[in-house]
């Protein structure tokens, strides 16, 4: 939850970034270049002597408030001029790239008998400009009436144009022909075509060249990449997360498998604990209903035949005097290992009390009982029990038949059993007319 709120936020933040980016582009992009007097910039001022001309040039001066000059165009070259030229570039031929910029804004007071005005951006370029001659450069031009006072006198940079009587002197060709900013040198400050002859004054305070500092598309290039760099961060994030959960979830799933089968393990163990004998590892009277109802079933319904066979240690009492209960105990365990060993799987050994034990024979026959029943007997009379030697045990076997029930079923081993016991011990005996 808290999560899921961070990244709502993180949204609501990029969003409102990129309102700001888009709404607010001209102000964020904007970058201006400002001629200051104040500044260093290098100047100079002409006229038209070079050209035969006889015009006065006067620079006033150059303070941190303006550039001030006056020039008293006279007759004498066929196009009297004067000018002023400041030098924003590292030299004559390393300008500024200005390619997107916009405007130009002139805080200019004028005063004179003209009041046409005429600016030029200078741009070098090695295909039509050369070194040596200064006038190569090229003359982007806009002319303006400096004739009502205001503020500033702002052109936009697609107001300029290349001066026709510069195209025509330098043999440019159409191609570039354009007006261009890519290497401004200078930009220029000059009476305007209408040749008034006469006094001007000038005083140039200050000029900005308005731009941008990124291109619009590459702005909007860039707000969309990275807009697209957020969604595969905030993929990548959601796929790591999902496959720790996915990681995590198998772990727990293992974790939780392992347990179940250890619970499982457990519980079974419980199970036979609870049906077994803890000295003998018999089963207990317990174990001994289940088989017993277990083969009662598959008597009614399977017609196999059900027999148990009942064991008595012989004189337990005298060996239980003579050696102690302790020892009498080990001997009980004993015979009840060794009567599991040798019988079938199908077969169970229970304790149904003291030294009394019982086999419960599953789909056996009472003759076929009578043999295990003498394998058991003849095996614990030649077995060698520790301290103790020779131990021998009784046998009673009877087996279900007819209207018998189970309680006949016992009672008939039991006689069997006293049988034996009578008859001598060490004996098997089989009940008869069950
Ligand atoms: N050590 C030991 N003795 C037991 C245990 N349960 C019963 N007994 C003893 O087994 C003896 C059984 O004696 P009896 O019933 O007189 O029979 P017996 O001495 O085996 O004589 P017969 O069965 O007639 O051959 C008793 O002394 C019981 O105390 C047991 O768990 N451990």
């Amino acid at each position: 939850m808290a999560a899921k709120l961070r990244l709502e936020k993180t949204l609501f933040v990029l969003v409102v970034l990129t309102a700001v980016a888009i709404f607010g582009r001209d102000w964020l992009l904007r970058e201006t270049f400002v001629i200051d007097p104040a500044a260093d910039f290098n100047s100079r001022l002409y006229g038209d002597k070079n050209a035969g001309g006889t015009t006065d040039t006067e620079l006033l001066s150059r303070s941190p408030e303006g550039f001030e000059w006056r020039c008293d165009l006279r007759s004498g070259s066929a196009y009297p001029y004067c000018g002023f030229e400041i030098f924003i570039g590292e030299s004559r031929t390393r300008g500024i790239d200005m390619s997107d910029y916009q405007k130009v804004r002139l805080w200019l007071d004028y005063e004179g008998v003209n009041t046409s005005i005429r600016v030029f951006l200078r741009n070098f370029d090695r295909r039509y400009s050369s070194a040596a001659d200064d006038t190569s450069t090229k003359y982007n031009q806009v002319e303006f009436a400096a004739d009502s006072p205001q503020d500033f006198y702002e052109f936009g940079f697609d107001d300029f144009f290349v001066a026709n009587w510069w195209l025509r002197e330098h043999n440019i060709p159409p191609h570039l022909s354009h007006p261009q900013f890519n290497n401004l040198v200078s930009l220029e400050i000059q009476t305007g075509s209408g040749h008034m002859l006469g006094e001007h004054r000038f005083a140039l305070r200050r000029v900005e060249l308005v731009g941008q500092r990124y291109d619009t598309a590459d702005w909007y290039l860039g707000i969309i990449l990275a807009w697209a760099g957020v969604i595969l961060g905030f993929l990548a994030y959601r796929v790591a997360v999902l496959t720790g959960e996915v990681r995590d979830r198998k772990i727990r799933e293992q974790e939780l498998i392992e347990v179940n089968a250890l619970l499982d393990t457990r519980s079974r163990q419980l199970e036979t604990l609870a049906k077994t004998d803890s000295l003998t590892g018999a089963f207990n009277r317990q174990g001994i209903e289940e088989a017993i109802k277990h083969g009662l079933w598959e008597w009614r319904h399977d017609h196999k035949p059900l027999s148990i066979v009942m064991m008595d240690v012989d004189h337990f009492k005298q060996i239980n005097d003579t050696y102690g209960h302790s020892v009498g105990d080990i001997v009980l365990a004993g015979i009840s290992s060794l009567v599991k060993e040798h019988i079938r799987t199908t077969d169970l050994f229970a304790r149904w009390g003291g030294e009394e034990f019982v086999l419960v024979c599953r789909n056996t026959r009472i003759n076929y009982a009578a043999h295990i029943a003498e394998k058991l007997r003849r095996l614990i009379a030649e077995h060698d029990f520790e301290e103790v030697g020779q131990v021998t045990a009784s046998f009673g076997v009877a087996a279900l038949s007819g209207k018998s029930s189970i309680e006949d079923l016992f009672q008939g081993a039991d006689e069997a059993l006293y049988r034996a016991k009578d008859k001598g011990r060490n004996r098997t005996e089989v009940a008869g007319g069950l």
